[in-house]
């Protein structure tokens, strides 16, 4: 039988969200929004897309992010009352009670599904993750069949995920670990191959 996983995705408020990126659409709050969702839905469309992912649930209180999350067959559950990133995958992992859960960022708009699909299987059933690019960063962290997710994402959260028993998965899986804050970011996924809704919203500096 296939190892399947649930994944909750977390996404700030679209106002709210990457705002390490806001120069990159010159300060237009309606492009920056447009920009942020665009990340997020290509995203999620690739997970959707893998065939070890039986099911993906995206944390949002941005109604415009639900019903675009929605329109792709996804469902929102909204943040719990207590703020934060790890609070608020605590409580999609608690909301699901699925046997196997995982938590994937929601800025990795060049994701492959066959590379989220090799990092499934490299996990082989343990509690696992996969750092960001430049390694200090958690892009995908994966719970073992019926274990915690124990999310313990934010600054350094590689290092975190390494001291609480997590195993690292390092593979040439680069759309996986290329999760975009900053322009410089956002350059390297172009060149990796974005999605066609961030291929849509980028900003007229990458054309
Ligand atoms: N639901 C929810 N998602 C969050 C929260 N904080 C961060 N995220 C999401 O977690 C992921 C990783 O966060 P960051 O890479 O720091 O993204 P960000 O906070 O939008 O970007 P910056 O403003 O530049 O820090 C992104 O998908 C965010 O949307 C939160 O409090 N609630
Ligand atoms: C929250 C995280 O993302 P970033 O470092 O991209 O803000 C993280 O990697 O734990």
């Amino acid at each position: 039988m296939r190892d399947e996983v649930d994944l909750v995705v977390p996404v700030k408020t679209l106002d709210r969200a990457k705002t390490r990126l806001t120069s990159a659409t010159g300060g237009d709050p309606v492009s920056h929004a447009a920009l942020a969702l665009a990340l997020a839905l290509d995203t999620v469309s690739a997970a959707v897309a893998t065939p070890g992912v039986r099911r993906v649930v995206t944390i949002t209180s941005d109604p415009a992010v639900a019903a675009e999350m929605a329109a792709l067959g996804v469902e929102s559950l909204p943040e719990p009352a207590q703020p934060g990133l790890n609070a608020a995958l605590e409580h999609g992992a608690r909301t699901l009670r699925s046997s196997r859960i995982g938590a994937l960022q929601a800025d990795l708009p060049a994701l492959k599904p066959d590379e989220l699909q090799a990092a499934l299987e490299a996990a082989r059933g343990r509690r696992a993750f996969v750092p960001d690019r430049q390694g200090t960063g958690t892009t995908l962290l994966l719970a073992a069949p019926g274990g915690e997710l124990d999310p313990r994402f934010g600054i350094g959260s590689a290092g975190l995920h390494r001291l609480s028993g997590a195993v690292a998965l390092i593979g040439a899986w680069p759309s996986l670990r290329c999760d975009v804050d900053t322009e410089e970011d956002l350059r390297l996924a172009l060149a990796l191959g974005l999605g066609t809704r961030t291929a849509n919203a980028l900003p007229a500096w990458t054309t």
